[in-house]
């Protein structure tokens, strides 16, 4: 089943560079991420406009900003979905792109929750969370096992395994596809508008998982999301983005406190004018 399974995989939802590689399912690390000057263009649509950004290891970090202005495009190229018309992104200060990019010279795992969470309805919770480690034959059974058990207690989805995911609410399902990313203990992982289509009561709820998750991993976190307020509950640094460009960088008390007109306009329409401290 998971032989065939492998050709559906929707994109590259979770991935180890250097694949070659024994799997070390123990360790994780924060990765380093450096964006510079950056440029992307769909036909006459000059969508990433010389963007230049810096991602710490370990830090939570959100990019924010209207619809449209660029956000995803710039996660996927950092997950290489998509390749830069020019500039580069390196990662552990090895780049990803250009001359001199070597897959094999990064050893680094990383996954990626989609907004859609992509989880195969067929299957169980269970076999959703284990799909990585079955199809890479990681570990012995037993221990697919256990670490599907963990990775579901880290969620908060203690004792669903046997569920399958099309019984699941919106919120339950986002868990499920964070628990399948979390599988592979991945160094980087990104979230692509986590809070899509979720009511404030179980937004909240997410927030809170994924807090909590950074008591237990060293992983970089990198959140693209229009929630003004997730992003400055959870994050330890947020970038605006607006125009393809990156605005401004700052603290959450940094971004609130902004003179930049531009983050101040959205801060005012996203929050209906609740203005910072
Ligand atoms: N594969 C693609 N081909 C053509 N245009 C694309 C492609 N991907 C994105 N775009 C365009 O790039 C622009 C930025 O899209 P992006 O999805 O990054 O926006 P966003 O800031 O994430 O906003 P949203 O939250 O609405 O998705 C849009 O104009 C979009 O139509």
């Amino acid at each position: 089943m998971f032989e065939k399974l492998k050709h559906g995989l929707p994109g590259s939802f979770f991935h180890a560079e250097n694949g070659h590689q024994a799997v070390n399912l123990h360790d994780t690390r924060g990765v380093g991420i450096r964006i510079e000057q950056l440029n992307k263009s769909f036909g006459p649509n000059h969508v990433l406009k010389d963007v230049n950004l810096e991602i710490k290891a370990g830090e939570t970090f959100s990019i924010i900003g209207p619809s449209g202005t660029g956000k995803s495009v710039l996660l996927k190229h950092i997950v290489k979905l998509e390749t830069p018309d020019s500039g580069e992104i390196y990662i552990d200060e090895l780049p990803i792109f250009g001359e001199g990019a070597k897959p094999t010279a990064h050893d680094y795992r990383y996954s990626m929750v989609f907004q859609s969470s992509a989880l195969f309805n067929s299957l169980t919770v269970g076999e959703n969370v284990g799909l990585w480690l079955r199809e890479k034959r990681v570990c012995k059974e037993l221990q697919v096992r256990e670490i599907i058990k963990q990775k579901l207690e880290m969620v908060g989805l203690v004792g669903k395994e046997e569920l399958r995911t099309s019984e699941l609410s919106g919120g339950m399902k986002k868990r499920v596809a964070i628990a399948r990313s979390l599988a592979m203990n991945p160094d980087l992982i990104l979230y692509d508008e986590p809070t899509a289509e979720l009511d404030p009561v179980t937004t909240d709820e997410l927030a809170n998982t994924i807090l909590k998750l950074k008591e237990s991993t060293r992983n970089t976190t990198v959140i693209v999301t229009h929630d003004l307020n997730f992003a400055l509950y959870i994050s330890d640094r947020i970038a605006m983005m607006h125009g393809g460009s990156v605005v401004e960088v700052g603290t959450p008390r940094e971004i609130k406190k902004s003179d930049n007109p531009i983050v101040r306009g959205f801060i005012y329409t996203t929050t209906k004018g609740i203005r910072g401290e």
